[in-house]
Parts: C-alpha cells; sequence; structure tokens
C-alpha cells in the first residue's frame, strides 16, 4: 500500500521545495465555472473589464454578476434599482437558494464534461463557496451565523461535477472565497479600503475557512486549490499546505491565500507581456463577469480570433489561460458562450500541438515585415510559430533564421515552402488555413536563438 507521504511539514521552507507537476505546465487551458446564488438574478451593468473601470465607481457600477449581493447593498447602484423592480426591495437574496436548488435538479454534468473536453480545456475549476457564503456542496461544517441553513446546497454539485470531470480525463480543481464571506461580515464594499477591514478576521472564521478547505481535500481530492482574495490570518494555511501536498502529490495552489509560497500567480483580465519564470494563470470571462449576466450581448464579449490569439499570448509566455464559463441555474450555457467555446475547441483540433505539452521558446514573440504579430512555442526538437491574424501568401518573419534543410509544417499537416531573406525568414502560406484564428508552422529542427 502507497505508505501516506509526509514529504511536507507545514513550513515555508519544506513547503518551498515544492515543484510545479508536469500536468499544470502542460495542460495550458482550463475552465473556469462560477455558478451559485447569483446566477438566479444574473444581473450586472456592463460597465466594462476589471482594470478598464476607475475603481472609484468599480463597485457601484460592478460589472461581475456574481457580487450581486454586495451590488444591492449600495442603494444607489443600478443593480439595487433593478432588484427592486424585479423582486421588490425587500426580498432577501438568500432566497434566491430555492430557484437555484430547484432549477439545478435538472443539471446533467456530463454534458459540462464533454463540452469542456471539446473545447481543449485539460481542466476545471468550480466555485465551491463564493463571496456570498452559498456552498455548492452539502458542507457537514456549520455556519455559525447561518443557524437557519439556507447556506449549503442539499445536491453535491461538487462532487457530480469532479465525478463527470475526471470521467472525461480532464484535472479538476476547486475555488474557495477565502478572503470574502458574507455571511460573516456584512457591510457593503463601496472602496478597495472596504475590501481589507470586511474581510473576516476571527479566529472562528479561521477555523470555518479551514474546516471547509480540510472537507473539500479529503472528500474531492481536488487538483488545483483555487483561493480567492486572500485568506484570514489565523488561517493556518502552511499546515494546510502541507497536509493537501502529502494527500494530493500532484496538487497546485494558487497565490490568492497571500502566503510566502504559492505555485502559481492568477491576473486577473490580465497577462503579462513576457516570459516569466514562475507559472503563472490568466482568468477572465468571455465578457465582463464570472457569474453569467443576461444582459451581456456581442459588443461586451471577447470575439473569437482574439479569444484563440489571447490563448496562444498567454502559452508563449509560460502562462495558462482559466477561462470562464457563467452558466444559468438549471446548467445550461448560452449560446454566445457555447460559440466562443466552440470557435476556440476547433481551432485546438486543427492547431493545438504546439500548444498542449509545449514550453516558452528562448523569445516569446517577433514580427513579419508587413507588421503582422508572431508568437513562439517550443516541443521537442520542434520549434512553432504562431502568425496571429495573417494574410495568405508571402509572411516574412523578421529575426528568425532557420538551419538549412529545415523541414516547415502546417501544424501537422502540409509542408510549407520557406527561403531565408535578408529580414528572416519567409513562409509561403496556402490561403485561409485555418478558417479562422492564427497559422501554426512547425519547424524542425528548432533554431537555437
Ligand atoms: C484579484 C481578486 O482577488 N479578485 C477577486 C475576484 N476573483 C474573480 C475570479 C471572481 O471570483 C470575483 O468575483 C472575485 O471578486
Amino acid at each position: 500500500p502507497a505508505a501516506f507521504a509526509q514529504k511536507y511539514s507545514p513550513d515555508w521552507t519544506s513547503l518551498k521545495a515544492h515543484t510545479v507537476p508536469n500536468w499544470f505546465e502542460d495542460a495550458k487551458f482550463g475552465i473556469f465555472i462560477h455558478w451559485g446564488l447569483y446566477s438566479v438574478p444574473a444581473w450586472a451593468p456592463p460597465s466594462g473589464e476589471l482594470g478598464k473601470v476607475d475603481m472609484s465607481r468599480w463597485f457601484y457600477q460592478n460589472a461581475y454578476a456574481e457580487w450581486y449581493l454586495n451590488s444591492i447593498r449600495l442603494k444607489d447602484s443600478p443593480s439595487y434599482k433593478h432588484h427592486v423592480e424585479t423582486y421588490g426591495a425587500d426580498f432577501d437574496y438568500y432566497r434566491f437558494g430555492q430557484a437555484f436548488e430547484q432549477q439545478n435538479r435538472a443539471w446533467k454534468p456530463q454534458n459540462w464534461a464533454s463540452l469542456f473536453k471539446d473545447a481543449g480545456a485539460r481542466y476545471v475549476v468550480l466555485t465551491t463557496k463564493h463571496h456570498d457564503g452559498y456552498t455548492l456542496w452539502p458542507s457537514k461544517v456549520p455556519n455559525p451565523k447561518r443557524p437557519q441553513g439556507g447556506i449549503n446546497s442539499p445536491r453535491d454539485l461538487v462532487g457530480d461535477l469532479t465525478k463527470a470531470v475526471r470521467g472525461a480525463g480532464l484535472h479538476m480543481g476547486l475555488y474557495y472565497s477565502g478572503g470574502l464571506d458574507w455571511t460573516f461580515e456584512t457591510r457593503p464594499i463601496a472602496t478597495m479600503g472596504d475590501l481589507r477591514t470586511t474581510a473576516p478576521q476571527t479566529e472562528e472564521y479561521a477555523r470555518y475557512a479551514d474546516a471547509h478547505w480540510r472537507e473539500l481535500i479529503r472528500l474531492y481530492q481536488p487538483s488545483v486549490l483555487w483561493n480567492d482574495i486572500g485568506y484570514p490570518k489565523l488561517g493556518k494555511p502552511e499546515a494546510l499546505f502541507a497536509d493537501y501536498y502529502n494527500a494530493v502529490p500532484e496538487g497546485v495552489i494558487n497565490n490568492r491565500f497571500s502566503v510566502e509560497y504559492s505555485d502559481f500567480t492568477t491576473p486577473e483580465y490580465a497577462k503579462y507581456d513576457k516570459i516569466t519564470p514562475k507559472k503563472w494563470e490568466s482568468c477572465r470571462g468571455l465578457g465582463f463577469s464570472f457569474g453569467y449576466n443576461q444582459v451581456e450581448g456581442p459588443e461586451h464579449v471577447i470575439a473569437p480570433e482574439a479569444l484563440i490569439e489571447l490563448l496562444v499570448d498567454i502559452v508563449s509566455k509560460n502562462g495558462n489561460l482559466l477561462l470562464n464559463i457563467g452558466p444559468k441555474p438549471d446548467g445550461t450555457i448560452s449560446e454566445i458562450q457555447l460559440n466562443r467555446l466552440n470557435a476556440l475547441g476547433a481551432w485546438l483540433k486543427t492547431n493545438g500541438d504546439g500548444i498542449f505539452g509545449s514550453r516558452p521558446w528562448v523569445r516569446p514573440s517577433a514580427k513579419t515585415t508587413a507588421g503582422g504579430d508572431v508568437r513562439f512555442t517550443k516541443k521537442g526538437d520542434a520549434l512553432y510559430a504562431f502568425l496571429l491574424g495573417r494574410a495568405a501568401g508571402p509572411s516574412t518573419v523578421v529575426g528568425l533564421t532557420l538551419a538549412p534543410g529545415s523541414t516547415v509544417r502546417l501544424s501537422g499537416g502540409r509542408s510549407v515552402a520557406w527561403k531565408k531573406t535578408g529580414d528572416g525568414t519567409t513562409f509561403e502560406l496556402p490561403a485561409n488555413s485555418p478558417a479562422a484564428g492564427p497559422v501554426a508552422l512547425s519547424i524542425t529542427p528548432a533554431p537555437a536563438a
């Protein structure tokens, strides 16, 4: 029997010996899911992407539909106006639990698992408890602030999805809002300062959050601990980390416990502009929200080509893309979100060879003489060059020199003629290949620089 590995001890020196497992380096693309009570109202003003809206306005016009409870606590927000008009001023947010629990009885998790697999995703991260405190699994840990209950899903949504996702051959990760819990702190957040002062720091909450993470690890052995927005100082994360790594050797932990060790950083609606040695994962919604927002239209949602180029850019710089889907309460997914997943999946089916299992090259990017963008990845003895937004016909990549006799192919397909020119290397690209998204060229042997 496998001895219970005691490799890690609850101190940062021991934990810093942890390395990121290959599966997470190879995976490149995961699906984030924000699903919960906020999926019932599914309403937020599409005010803009995080980072592009002045923070003095952000909380009042919060584009994150999963922040609905906080938004309706701000009486001069568009969300409060919508809430009064739609449900009435005295409709308590937690009453959405009835509709959520009633509607998700029909949900078939295997439909999500096959959809995400077809999209090319290699892992999934589901919200188990967001800031509103509602748990998507029937936790046995009592919430001292909610003796009346109504804060735990009777259906084991976490377990059902974990089983289906693993059945489809994908890794399963779990998101937990460690830093905020609006059943412990009911004051509204209108400024960044409020974010800090409303983060519960009592011993009672620290024990609650620690018990939740330990229950999740014991029940589901998640491959990712995706903690969000900080962690209570009394929460003893180093003990949690050591016990987790000893129980789940292939596990990874993100940087949002805000402590001195993590396996990867998590820029949100952001990405790095150069290769970083530390593993990172960029997360964002398809539009401006993580929770389903019924008022978002095509003008708020990233275009298919831009989504594919986003993934290629992130991978060329040592990142993963964690792309969020916001399902409806019954588990169905809106047409526009399905459309984007299918576009990405179709491109990856033909051009994924240079993405999955690749690593960054000596440099992430180049230009063509026509001003086009190029991104590079390396895999085995092949260099992959992705020509973003390119036209067909001859395309010259500046500063790229191939060894004589190198073979160039469209990713996994037909060979491509090339020649050395004064500026670099000119490739003869066939017309409209692929239909949408960057052309992926595999070049063997990979040039040294
Ligand atoms: C930077 C940060 O802590 N963001 C918190 C933010 N994370 C997103 C993935 C969503 O869960 C938001 O609702 C949450 O506030």
